[in-house]
């Protein structure tokens, strides 16, 4: 689990906070998405976190231990991929790699070869195991230092774009394989990403940042359930739309959009649309997808969440 409280970092006496205040709970066995636009203050609170910047103000606690008063406790709490491939060594195979980063870790080495052979496993990397990582594809480097992050079995995990640059088959497997170490291992994942579907599909829980303040912090469904109201209809109709619809019309088919603020209010207008005597093909709500409701809290006035 991951506690933090009133977290505050100003860069320099004339700017604005990068972190203003913020904070937040993240339970045990939870993925948890921090997102927000370029500079919203994402990277200095994981950095925070993981206890490279010191926090002007606030704390943190990783698994219980507070990450300033109980330091080496709380740094063996977590694992963390904050600049990707910068993390491993090039000149090392993948094998290596987690060999030298689990025994630095302190395990023993029988226990870090179970665990790369896992890990390499899972992420689609065992027969590559002992080629240098130099020679790898970018995606293929994300994945491996996604394992040396990881290869002690930490409680918490910390990503910084997990899947950014990653192709479609590698992005299905790390997503895959984080769900996986949050339902069946318990691991508490926390992690920042612009790609909004990549957290729509993987997060129980996504806080929003805008200059350096939360503008919201709910579970994904609730997120999406807030902006329900502000839901499209689309109805379609045969042919021509009558006079006073706003329709778009393409291949014999009219798409009518109707925003509501009461779903009672779509039956009134499909009666409408039956007494011109339109034939109606089919009614669908358009739910938001978490960009749309992303744009709509970066467009809102600014205010705490
Ligand atoms: N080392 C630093 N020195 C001075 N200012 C910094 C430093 N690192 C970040 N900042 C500033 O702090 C603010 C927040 O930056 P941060 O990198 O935390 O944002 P972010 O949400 O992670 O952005 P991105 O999505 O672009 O990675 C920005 O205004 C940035 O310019």
């Amino acid at each position: 689990m991951i506690e933090i409280e009133a977290l505050t970092k100003v860069y320099g006496p004339a700017r604005a906070p990068a972190v203003d205040e913020v904070s937040l709970y993240v339970p045990r066995g939870s993925v948890f998405g921090f997102l927000g636009p370029n500079g919203a203050g994402k990277t200095t609170t994981i950095k925070m976190l993981a206890g490279l910047i010191t926090p002007d103000s606030g704390r943190v606690r990783l698994g219980g231990y507070d990450v300033a008063r109980q330091r080496s406790a709380a740094m063996a709490q977590f694992g963390a991929v904050l600049e990707g491939s910068r993390n491993v060594y090039w000149s090392l195979s993948a094998w290596q790699n987690l060999m030298y980063f689990g025994r630095l870790k302190g395990l023993r080495k029988a226990q870090v070869a179970e665990r790369a052979e896992d890990l390499l496993t899972d992420l689609g990397l065992w027969e590559r195991r002992d080629d240098k990582v130099g020679g790898f594809s970018r995606g293929m480097q994300q994945k491996v230092a996604i394992a040396a992050a990881l290869i002690a079995g930490p409680p918490i995990v910390l990503l910084d774009e997990p899947t950014l640059g990653l192709d479609v088959e590698a992005t299905r497997t790390v997503k895959n394989w984080i769900v996986e170490q949050a339902r069946e291992l318990g691991t508490t994942i926390l992690l920042t990403t612009h790609q909004l579907d990549v957290a729509q599909e993987l997060c129980d829980r996504v806080a929003v940042m805008r200059q350096g303040r939360l503008v919201a912090d709910l579970p994904t469904r609730e997120l999406l359930a807030r902006f329900r109201e502000r839901d499209r209809y689309e109805i379609r109709v045969e042919g021509a739309a009558p006079p006073g619809f706003d329709a778009v019309a393409r291949d014999g088919v009219t798409t009518i959009s109707v925003r509501v603020s009461d779903p009672i209010e779509v039956y009134e207008v499909v009666e409408r649309l039956r007494a011109h005597g339109a034939v109606i093909e089919s009614l669908t709500q358009v739910q938001p997808g978490l960009e749309d409701v992303f744009v709509s809290l970066l467009n809102e006035p600014s205010h705490a969440a």
